[in-house]
C-alpha cells in the first residue's frame, strides 16, 4: 500500500513541528513538505494532505490555496468565525471532492469534555468556562473555550433555558469576562502551562466541574492524525473532532 503524502503549513511553529514529527512516524503517511510564513505554497510539495496550523489571520487563504489545488485540509488554528466557515463552505462547492476538516481541539479529552458540557449544560443554571494557556498564545478567548460556549449555549436555549443568572452591574475593566453567546469566558496566561480549561456548572447547592490539561502537545496528535486519515473519507467541511470520532 503506498504511504498518504501529507504536508505541514506552520512547519516551523510549536504544532507544526509537533506534527512533522508525528506524520514521520505515522505509518502509512509521508511527510512531502515543511511550508512557513514567507514560503511559495506552490503545489503543497505534492500532498494529499496538508495539516494546517498558522496564525488565525493567514489560515484561511492557505486553506483556500490547498482547496484551489484539489487537496484536502486538517485545520487546527483558531479563529476560524463562522463568517469565515460559510465562505470556505460555499468555496468547497466549486471543489466537491475536497475534505477539509476544521477543529479547535485535537485533544481526544479536549472533544470528550466538549461533549459532556453539552450533555450538562441543560440541568445547571449557572455555568462559566475558564481556560488556561501559555503565554505566547496570541488569541482570546481560546477556539476550544469559544467552542464549548457555544455548544453550551444551544444545548441551554434547546432546553429553555433563560440567561444565566448574574446581578453585575458595575464592570468597567471586563472582570466578568467574554460574552460568548451569553457563558461567560474567562482566559488565563501563564508561564508553565499548555492548553488546559474548565467548565464550572453550577445549581442550588452543587457544582459540577469539567477540567481537560493538555501537558503536551503530543496529546493533540493521535486526533491529527485520526483527522489526517479520515478527511479524504469527508468530502465538503466538517467542524469537530467529534465527527471523526464517530460522536458527532
Ligand atoms: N486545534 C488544536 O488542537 C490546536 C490548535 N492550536 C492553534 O494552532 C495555531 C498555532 O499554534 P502554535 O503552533 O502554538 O503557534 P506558533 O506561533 O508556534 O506557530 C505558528 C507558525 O505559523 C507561522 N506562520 C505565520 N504566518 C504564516 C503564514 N502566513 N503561513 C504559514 N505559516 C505562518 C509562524 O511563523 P512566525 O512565528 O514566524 O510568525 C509559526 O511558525 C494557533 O491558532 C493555536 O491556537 C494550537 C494547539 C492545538
Ligand atoms: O494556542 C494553543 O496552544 C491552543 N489553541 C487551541 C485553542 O485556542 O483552543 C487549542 C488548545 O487549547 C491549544
Amino acid at each position: 500500500m503506498t504511504a498518504t503524502r501529507v504536508s505541514v503549513i506552520g512547519a516551523s511553529g510549536r504544532m507544526g513541528g509537533e506534527v512533522c514529527r508525528a506524520v514521520q512516524a505515522a505509518d502509512g503517511l509521508e511527510l512531502v513538505g515543511r511550508f512557513d510564513v514567507g514560503d511559495d505554497l506552490g503545489d503543497l510539495g505534492g500532498a494529499e494532505v496538508v495539516v494546517e496550523f498558522s496564525v488565525p489571520d493567514a489560515s484561511p487563504a492557505n486553506v483556500r490555496h490547498c482547496v484551489e489545488q484539489g487537496v484536502h485540509v486538517v485545520v487546527g488554528t483558531t479563529g476560524w468565525s463562522s463568517a469565515r466557515l460559510d465562505e470556505l463552505r460555499a468555496r468547497l462547492t466549486e471543489h466537491p471532492e475536497v475534505g477539509v476538516l476544521v477543529a479547535p481541539n485535537f485533544a481526544i479529552g479536549a472533544v470528550l469534555m466538549m461533549r459532556f458540557a453539552q450533555l450538562a449544560a441543560r440541568f445547571y443554571e449557572s455555568v462559566e468556562v475558564v481556560e488556561l494557556h501559555h503565554p505566547d498564545k496570541v488569541d482570546a478567548p481560546s477556539g476550544t473555550a469559544a467552542r464549548t460556549a457555544s455548544l453550551i449555549a444551544a444545548a441551554r436555549a434547546d432546553a429553555g433555558l433563560g440567561a444565566v443568572p448574574d446581578a453585575t452591574t458595575t464592570d468597567p475593566d471586563g472582570a466578568r469576562g467574554a460574552d460568548v453567546d451569553g457563558v461567560r469566558v474567562h482566559a488565563v496566561r501563564l508561564r508553565g502551562l499548555v492548553a488546559h480549561q474548565e467548565v464550572l456548572f453550577g445549581a442550588e447547592g452543587e457544582q459540577l466541574t469539567l477540567r481537560h490539561d493538555s501537558f503536551d502537545r503530543v496529546s493533540f496528535m493521535p486526533g491529527v492524525l485520526a483527522g489526517v486519515r479520515a478527511v479524504g473519507g469527508h468530502p465538503g467541511l466538517t467542524v469537530g473532532l467529534e465527527h471523526v470520532l464517530d460522536l458527532g
